[in-house]
């Protein structure tokens, strides 16, 4: 199964049961995805691991973990999501940035090897943590991704470019640390290969001035298609891969921990959000429709005029147009326009694809409007993995 589609009385069952709106995720779809990770490439050394910021439902988690995948964190948070899935400190890169000292030790005594983002962490790291073990983020110069606000390779606030990479030397020295890894991310959601490979062959060569690093984490990015786009070719990018890292440690010798920790790749295509028409309306020629999926519930198309696959569980045959929008009070509350549906009615569900990743993780309960419900599809069975939030959760403050 390529991603999850929901069939529309499989739908209303759902919601029948479990009530609106809800994430539901395909469990094959997800175990599939992880091993695809899994066997991305054929060298010993290598390493992936579950970026958790695109999905940390615990359940899911777990799953994550009997696939065989480490995870990366990036906030105390997220390492005790990860600590009850079952993942221990070892299996946790820590990746964040702008760490307060504070979450650094939480880091250090909680997770396995530590990303710093700035010459000046890695200093006070050395402070806290004289004698240790550390890994750097770098900016290798180049980025991509699927909106501005998510390429982080270049002019960006992440990481050490390679030009100031320098003076790291004189703070390892000071402190006595060991940098054992360099880490890079380009950014999110590529379908064409180019800028990370072209990334990780300047990691490759950035590495041969550290004698130490015996890690390289090229990051994650690997995107899906959300609009019938051509899926990423990963057999290609395996090869392509080994033959850069080959390569390298052919001219080095050295060889290296290889590492990559792709998030959307794995959640994105295992989940549907469903949700309810709640209004439908014309107004100034445009016809709304109205349903209970606010951008509290799912971020991504107000956040980057992203666009996922909508679909109107509808017994019409009939086509309209509609603006497609949510139950908060704001305009730029649409999940889309223009968007061809079968003739909707009060009460008809909607189920919008790939919503795996960056939906329920970005939520919020803005305009107290409650968290969505998270069920897991095993085998032709549901069950809930999470519990929708409730009025008691918006009241009990303190
Ligand atoms: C440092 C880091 N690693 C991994 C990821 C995962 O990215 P993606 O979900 O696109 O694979 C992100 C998010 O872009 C990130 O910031
Ligand atoms: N949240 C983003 C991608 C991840 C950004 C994290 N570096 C999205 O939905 O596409």
């Amino acid at each position: 199964m390529d991603r999850l589609i929901l069939k529309k009385e499989q739908a209303e069952e759902l919601i029948r049961k479990y009530g609106s709106p809800l994430y539901v995720y395909e469990e094959e779809v997800l175990r599939e995805r992880c091993r695809e990770v899994r066997t991305l490439l054929a060298l010993k050394t290598y390493h992936p691991q579950y970026s958790a910021k695109a999905n940390s439902n615990i359940e899911l988690l777990k799953i994550i973990r009997e696939e065989g995948l480490d995870v990366d964190a990036m906030s105390p948070g997220e390492v005790v999501q990860e600590r009850a899935a079952g993942f221990e400190a070892d299996q946790i890169m820590y990746c964040s940035g702008n760490m307060s000292e504070a979450e650094m030790r939480y880091a250090h005594d909680h997770a396995g090897i530590l990303i710093l983002d700035s010459l000046s962490q890695a200093d006070r790291y050395g402070t806290l943590f004289l004698g240790s073990e550390m890994g750097i983020r770098v900016n290798p110069g180049i980025g991509a991704g699927h909106d501005a606000k998510v390429i982080t390779g270049g002019k960006t606030k992440f990481g050490v470019l390679s030009e100031d990479l320098k003076e790291i030397s004189e703070i390892l020295q000071k402190h006595s640390l060991k940098l054992i890894a360099l880490h890079e991310h380009v950014g999110s959601l590529f379908l064409d290969d180019t800028v990370f490979l072209e990334a990780a062959e300047i990691l490759l060569k950035l590495a041969q001035q550290f004698p130490d690093v015996r890690i390289l984490d090229f990051g994650g990015g690997l995107g899906v298609p959300y609009n019938g786009e051509e899926r990423l070719d990963l057999n290609r990018l395996g090869r392509r891969l080994t033959d850069l890292i080959a390569s390298s440690e052919q001219k080095s010798g050295r060889t290296y921990e290889i590492r990559i920790e792709p998030g959307r790749y794995i959640v994105a295509e295992s989940s549907m959000l469903l949700g309810t028409v709640t209004d439908i309306k014309e107004s100034a020629g445009v016809k709304y429709l109205g349903t209970d999926i606010g951008f509290n519930v799912l971020l991504r198309p107000v956040l980057y005029h992203a666009h996922h696959r909508i679909h109107g569980y509808s017994d019409s045959e009939e086509q309209e147009t509609y603006t497609v929008c949510g139950n908060l009070c704001e305009s730029g509350d649409i999940l889309a326009e223009g968007e061809q549906l079968p003739c909707m009615r009060i009460g008809d569900l909607i189920g919008i694809e790939n919503a795996g990743a960056y939906g329920f993780s970005m939520s919020s309960d803005y305009n107290g409007r409650l968290r969505p419900a998270e069920v897991l599809l095993s085998d032709g069975t549901d069950r809930l993995i999470r519990k929708r939030e409730s009025m008691e959760d918006l009241v009990n403050q303190i």
